[in-house]
């Protein structure tokens, strides 16, 4: 099964107009080669999601939302729709990211109404799972994770959706766990795929991993099995860290 990787960079809150030059940046090393191999996509705030259209265009990277409301429209102030993001070109949408989880309590019937709205929209929901430290000391991170599948990802999605495990202990702390952990869990996590969706999903799904991923670590964590590429945070603020990631694929 051939799955085209991605690795997508989640800019959280951060950024500014200035910071759409490290997207134009991103394109001048992302060359045929690169593009022949994997696909790159940029998620930056919402407020320059449609300011980065043209230049993500430019640069041949896709662009991506970091959160959608489950409703289309309506008397929702401060939320963004699917449809809205859509409309300002992003082709991807992050939902479930465990930072929204936790600061905004953020249910898995809350992320399996936010992907079903961005599917509907058209977008691609990158659903994000993953257990917290306290979680794994205690031995429950395949509980964890299967829950959060069988909760968040809409029982007919397609196989356009991506899932991203990322355990939240390797979140921006510079930690991340062994290759034989991560093994373990994307071969998990698939099989816990299939079983929601069946039809033989499970195996054109792509699973990222997240959490801590820099040059340095990359190639190392994107050539375990089932691993089909990265969900980035820090390291994607800037073109020469993201693009170090990418280079993985080279
Ligand atoms: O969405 C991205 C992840 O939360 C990873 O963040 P990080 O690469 O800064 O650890």
């Amino acid at each position: 099964m051939t799955r085209r990787p991605l690795v997508a960079g989640n800019w959280k809150m951060h950024g500014l107009r200035a910071s759409l030059a490290e997207i134009e940046a991103m394109g001048v090393d992302y060359d045929a080669a690169l593009r022949g191999r994997a696909e790159l996509v940029v998620c930056p705030p919402a407020t320059l999601v449609a300011l980065a259209r043209d230049i993500a265009v430019r640069a041949g990277l896709g662009l991506g939302a970091q959160d959608c409301h489950a409703e289309a429209s309506g008397a929702h102030t401060g939320d963004i729709s699917a449809e809205m993001l859509r409309d300002a070109g992003a082709a991807y949408v992050i939902v479930g990211h465990s930072e929204r989880r936790a600061d905004h309590g953020e249910t898995n019937a809350d992320v399996e109404a936010k992907a079903a709205a961005a599917l509907r929209a058209g977008l691609a929901p990158i659903i994000c799972v993953g257990e917290t430290r306290a979680e794994r000391e205690a031995g429950e991170a395949l509980a964890v994770v299967a829950a959060q599948i069988e909760g968040s990802l809409p029982s007919d999605a397609p196989a356009q959706i991506v899932v991203a495990y990322e355990p939240v202990w390797a979140i921006g702390t510079g930690l991340t766990p062994t290759p034989q952990d991560v093994a373990d869990m994307h071969a998990f996590a698939r099989a816990r795929i299939e079983a929601r969706l069946g039809g033989g999903k499970g195996a054109h799904i792509r699973i990222l991993y997240g959490g801590s991923v820099k040059p340095a670590n990359a190639r190392e964590l994107l050539s375990v099995p089932n691993v089909d590429g990265a969900l980035v945070g820090g390291a994607s603020l800037g073109a020469r860290d993201f693009m170090g990631v990418a280079a993985a694929y080279r």
